[in-house]
């Protein structure tokens, strides 16, 4: 049985747990694999750092370079852009095959990086990156490959989704939650990647790329994370029969020209609670894919955490050391359709919109006309009145609390109906604006 040499870089969350399976499951690696799995070292900044999961010293080098020359499968756990795409690019001019978790780095650079394996012929895989766990990527381009996929709606960050849960079930405030969420290891090292929906969006564009067989850019994702939900939002969200859940949103949309483009969104949406992804909790992730053929999909799992993940990993090097044994071309990216970004013109949502607005005849009827003039029509209207004065209401005359649901219209013309209703002199504030799905 031939040895293949694997190189680890990076020994966080993430590595550490990949060095451990590797090193335990040797054994069953190598019959899977057809060649034993050789953890020839770990790259990391520091040899003598305190870990947190036992390894043999002697695995440990800072010369992360000297290490992927000799290897025939390069595992980067490291995050961040550089070192790691300048190492992944050693790795594949040497002719190792590379396995990553860091869609941060697919999702600025993949392209390039795909091109560049490709004409190497060595493959790059990245399972790991989108969702944890969740066999999600392999499912898409491979076994969904004769299907046309339409739609892919997902919670994939388990940092953002542990948040809002423990905001939702325990009364939890924010800070504690990701707090907790770090210490689980759930989140990115800098964890405004995942609270902005940054780390999201770059799920969203490898999903969409691989989804649509297109290129995808990340800035062309619209992106609102959740810094902005409050305590009030859940409460209202609970009170109206809705949970809130960061979802990353990829659509194709095809014109009757025959012409096709594709959006991808990333914000806080609210979502039925009788809705399948609202019983996803904690860190969990679940992705919904629509194909014509296929119908409705969904994969649920674990979509963060050392271990989950590391499963993930594994699982791409076995795949990378068959394909070396075999010797035959594995999968490849398609991004050759080269299909337009959509933009809000034709990306269609509903609003929930909270208002706090003067309790005086007429009201109803302005904001109605608001709604009417944008051609935007109101599926559900609800009306509190607020047992005490509000600040900012002149003279201290009774305000109320206004909630509505729209049905399907187009982003810009919601958004500027919210511009337009924040203008009416009826209207003391907008208290909360909200995508709402799945009604
Ligand atoms: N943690 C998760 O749940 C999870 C899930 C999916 C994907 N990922 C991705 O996996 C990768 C690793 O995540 P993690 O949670 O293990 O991160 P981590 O911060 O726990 O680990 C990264 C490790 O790499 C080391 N490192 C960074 N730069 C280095 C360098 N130049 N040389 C040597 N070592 C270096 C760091 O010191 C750290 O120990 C990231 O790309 C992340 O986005 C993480
Ligand atoms: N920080 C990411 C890790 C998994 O990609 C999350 O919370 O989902
Ligand atoms: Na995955």
């Amino acid at each position: 049985m031939n040895t293949l040499k694997v190189a680890l870089l990076g020994c966080g969350n993430v590595g550490s747990q990949v060095a451990r399976i590797l090193l335990d499951d040797g054994q069953d690696l190598a019959r899977r694999s057809g060649a034993r799995l050789e953890l020839a070292g770990i790259a990391v900044r520091n040899v003598d750092a305190p870990r947190d999961v036992e390894l043999p010293r002697e695995l440990f080098t800072e010369d992360a370079e000297a290490l992927v020359k000799d290897a025939d499968v390069v595992i980067e756990l490291m995050g961040g852009m550089e070192p790691a795409r300048s190492l992944i690019l050693r790795a594949v001019e040497h002719g190792a095959s590379v396995v990553t978790g860091n869609k941060a780095l697919l999702a600025a650079d993949g392209p390039a990086l795909y091109e560049m394996a490709a004409a190497a012929d060595v493959e790059l895989y990245f399972e790991a990156a989108v969702a944890g766990a969740i066999p999600i990527l392999r499912p898409i381009s491979e076994s969904l490959a004769g299907d046309r996929i339409t739609r892919v709606l997902g919670i994939v960050n388990g940092t953002t989704n542990y948040i809002l849960d423990q905001m939702d079930t325990t009364g939890a405030d924010f800070a504690d939650a990701l707090k907790a969420a770090q210490a689980l290891g759930y989140a990115e090292a800098d964890p405004t990647a995942d609270i902005e929906g940054l780390d999201a969006a770059a799920k969203g564009t490898l999903l969409a790329s691989l989804a649509f067989h297109t290129v995808f850019p990340l800035d062309a994702v619209r992106c609102q994370g959740i810094t902005s939900i409050t305590a009030a939002d859940i409460e209202a969200a609970r009170d109206t029969g809705f949970v809130i859940k960061l979802l990353a949103i990829a659509e194709k949309q095809t014109a009757k020209d025959g012409t096709a483009g594709v959006s991808v969104r990333v914000h806080p949406t609210l979502l039925p609670r009788t809705h399948p992804l609202a019983a996803v909790h904690g860190a969990f992730n679940a992705v919904f894919v629509e194909a014509e053929n296929a119908g409705q999909l969904m994969f649920y799992g674990q979509g963060a955490g050392g271990r989950p993940t590391a499963s993930a990993v594994v699982g791409d090097v076995v795949a990378a050391a068959r394909r070396i044994v075999s010797g035959g071309r594995g999968r490849t990216e398609t991004t050759g359709e080269q299909l337009q970004v959509l933009g809000e013109d034709s990306i269609l949502t509903s609003y929930y919109i909270g208002l706090d607005v003067a309790d005086q005849p007429g009201v109803l009827a302005k904001i109605a006309h608001v709604f009417a003039d944008h051609g935007v029509s109101i599926e559900v209207m609800r009306q509190t009145m607020h047992t005490e004065d509000l600040p900012g209401i002149a003279d201290g005359s009774a305000a109320a609390e206004l909630r509505i649901i729209t049905h399907r219209g187009t982003e810009a013309s919601l958004a500027a109906t919210v511009e337009a209703i924040k203008d009416l002199d009826v209207v003391n504030s907008v208290t909360s604006v909200l995508r709402v799905e799945g009604v």
